[in-house]
This record gives structure tokens, sequence and C-alpha cells, in this order.
């Protein structure tokens, strides 16, 4: 394999830096773009180049391209809180939608051949059915989902038009930190339940909410397929290598384990790591939450061989904790 100079964007965000570690400990040449509005510089190690700046910036892109010798890109950067999507939408279009646009133009005029993708689950949307595959029907439910297909259906057409393929990656729901403890999700003011739990659990947190106790679910809380962020980052790298292996081919692939977890079983897992007991409020369903989603992962199962090494509710909330407990001190 021809392990080309990568081009990381949002590298200093949570998952682009576990990206970052994972390409650089495979041996890919790695640098990073970042406009660090919320990553940290501290997340890129010091020896990967790095650069401050906008993914939508063409100069500073021709000169990331030339200086690297750039032969592909994942681009992570963007916005991705889904309440803040409804009340600033044009604000989500544009980081994700306008700047995945110039970022993908000034990649095909630089002639660099390969692109993976950070899309989401949220492209479902409202699905009828729990367990989705890819072809399911996309119609997201906020303007987060909507910004993000938007960028998929140019990937779609760029790909027709030129000499570039790429690779989206649906990701469901994204958790965990780095095994070794290297890097984990710094974002503040997460929304995410395994975020807000393990931070509840080493004392930043007071309580935690359970939005909702009545879905259709077997225990009533919401239910969702967690995935730990390094087999997410395994499967950038096993899609690049597709990417690279086959030019002619581009791919839309989900990553989630196949299984879900309810609310309760997230809290339970949490309090088993402590051995003891965060306080649980029951509160209203959070607006346009569903009751369960689920990925239906053969395709990406059998497209790339992906191989999950995680899939452990208790490992994933235990390396999570080790993490917020390590940065905490
Ligand atoms: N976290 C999840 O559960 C989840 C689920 C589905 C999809 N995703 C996607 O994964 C990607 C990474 O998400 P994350 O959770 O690591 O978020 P994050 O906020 O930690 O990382 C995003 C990074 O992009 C940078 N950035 C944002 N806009 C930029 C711009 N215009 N130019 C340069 N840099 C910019 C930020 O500074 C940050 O470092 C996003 O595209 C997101 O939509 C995340
Ligand atoms: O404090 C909390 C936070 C969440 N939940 C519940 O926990 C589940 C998971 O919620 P959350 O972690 O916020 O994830 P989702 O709402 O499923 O959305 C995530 O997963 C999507 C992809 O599936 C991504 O696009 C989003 O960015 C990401 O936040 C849901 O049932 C929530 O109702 C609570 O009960 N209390």
């Amino acid at each position: 394999m021809n392990k080309v100079p990568v081009l990381v964007t949002g590298g200093a965000g949570y998952i682009g830096s576990h990206a970052v570690l994972a390409l650089r400990d495979a041996g890919w040449p790695v640098a990073v773009i970042d406009d660090l509005s919320t990553g940290f510089r501290t997340a890129v190690p010091d020896d990967v180049p790095f650069y401050e700046g906008d993914v939508a910036d063409a100069e500073l892109l021709a000169r990331i391209f030339e200086e690297q010798g750039t032969g592909a890109i994942m681009h992570f950067a963007g916005s991705v809180i889904v309440p803040e999507s409804i009340e600033k939408p044009l604000r989500y279009y544009e980081n994700n939608s306008a700047k995945s646009r110039a970022l993908l133009e000034a990649a095909v005029e630089a002639g660099i051949p390969h692109f993976v993708f950070s899309s989401t689950a949220a492209v479902y949307g409202n699905s009828d059915a729990v367990k989705v595959d890819e072809d399911a029907p996309t119609r997201p439910a906020n303007p987060y989902g909507n910004s993000k297909l938007m960028t998929e259906l140019m990937l779609a057409d760029a790909a027709r038009a030129y000499p570039i393929n790429f690779c989206a990656l649906r990701y469901f729901n994204v958790a965990g930190a780095d095994p070794q403890g290297r890097v984990g999700q710094r974002t503040e003011g997460a929304t995410q339940l395994i975020k807000v739990a393990v931070e509840a659990a080493s004392g930043q947190r007071d309580h935690v909410e359970i939005f909702g106790t009545d879905f259709d679910t077997p225990d009533g809380t919401g239910v969702r397929d967690y995935i730990h962020v390094s087999d997410l980052v395994d499967a950038h790298l096993l899609a690049l290598e597709a990417l690279i292996g086959q030019p002619d081919r581009s791919m839309i692939l989900n990553c989630g384990y196949g299984h879900g977890a309810s609310v309760l079983e997230v809290l339970d897992a949490v309090d088993r790591a402590t051995n003891g007991k965060i306080e649980r409020r029951i509160a209203a369903r959070r607006d346009g939450d569903i009751a369960a989603r689920i990925a239906d992962n053969r395709r990406i199962v059998e497209t790339l061989g992906w191989q999950p090494k995680h899939d452990d509710l208790q490992e994933i909330v235990n390396h999570a904790l080790a993490w917020e407990r390590k940065r905490r001190g």
C-alpha cells in the first residue's frame, strides 16, 4: 500500500485527534488543518505539521497541498451540535456544507484523488426502521443532518465528474477514548450521553437527566448504537486503503456495531465503572429524539473487512471515564 500523505481537517477535535494518532501509528504521513474553534492545539502531537486555519481558505490549502504533497483528505472539520443547528441553521450550512464545498473544490483543482468524509446517522432522521442500512431513505430531522447530507451529495456528484473518489462514513453514536489515554473528548458543554455521564461520575456535574422513560423500547429509555472512537478511526484507515486500491469506486458506509444500549444501560455501566451511583433525574423527552437507532453494519464489514476490537459498552465507558479523570487530574 502506497501510504500517501494525508491531510486531516479538524484534527484537533475529538474524533480527528484519534485519527491523527491512528494514521501516525500506522506509518501514514499526516498533517492537520484546524481553526481551533472547538478543537485544542495540544490534541495534535508536536511532530505532526499543524496549520491553524479554515478549510475554506483556498490559498492556505494550496500551500499545504504543495508543502505536504497531500494525496488524500480526511475531512472531520465541522460543527456538530444538533440543538445549535436548529437555532443557527445558516451557520451549519456555512461551516458544514459551504466550507466542505470549498475544500472539495480545492481538492479537485489540486488533483487530490481521495476523500474520506465524516457523515452521520443523523442523515436518516426519523426512519421507520430501528435498524437502518445505507439504502434507507435519507430524511434528516434537523439542519445538522441536512448540512452533512448536502456534502454527501456534492461528493457523489464530484466523484462522477472528476478524478476523485470518496468514502462517506455515517457514524452512529461515537464515544470512548484512546485506550492508551493519549487523547479523548474535551468538548466544552458536550451533550452526548456517555460524555455527560462520565463528567457526572468524575464530579463535574451533580446529576444526569434521563430524557424520557416512555419510549417504545424494552426499558422505556432511548436506545443507540455506541461505537468506540478507536474502532471508528480503524474504519477510516481501511476506507482510505480501499479508496487507494480502487480509485473508481466510492462508498457510503454505516459505522456502528449493529446493536444498541439504552440510557439506563449506559448509566449502569458508568456506575459499575466507579462502583458508585450517579444521581439520575427523569426529565421530559428532548425535542426531536427518537426511540431507537441502530446501524445495519453488514456493508462496512463486507466492503472493508472491518472488525471492531472494542465492541463492549463497559469498555467504551471505562475508556471515556479514564480519560475524563486523567484530564481533570
Ligand atoms: N461526535 C459524534 O458523535 C459524531 C457523530 C456523527 C458525525 N460526527 C462528525 O465527526 C466530525 C468530528 O466531530 P467531533 O465530535 O470530533 O467534533 P469536534 O468539535 O471535537 O471537532 C471538530 C474540529 O473541527 C474544527 N473545525 C470546525 N470548523 C472548522 C473550519 N471551518 N475550519 C477548520 N477547522 C474547523 C474544530 O476546531 C474541531 O477541532 C464532524 O464532522 C461531525 O459532524 C460526529
Ligand atoms: O443528558 C442526556 C443526553 C442524552 N440522553 C439520551 O441518550 C441518548 C443518546 O443521546 P446523545 O448522546 O445526545 O446522542 P444522539 O441524540 O443520538 O445524537 C448523536 O448521534 C448522532 C448520530 O447518530 C450524531 O449525529 C449526533 O451528533 C450525536 O450527538 C438519547 O436517547 C438521549 O435522549 C439522555 O437521556 N440524557
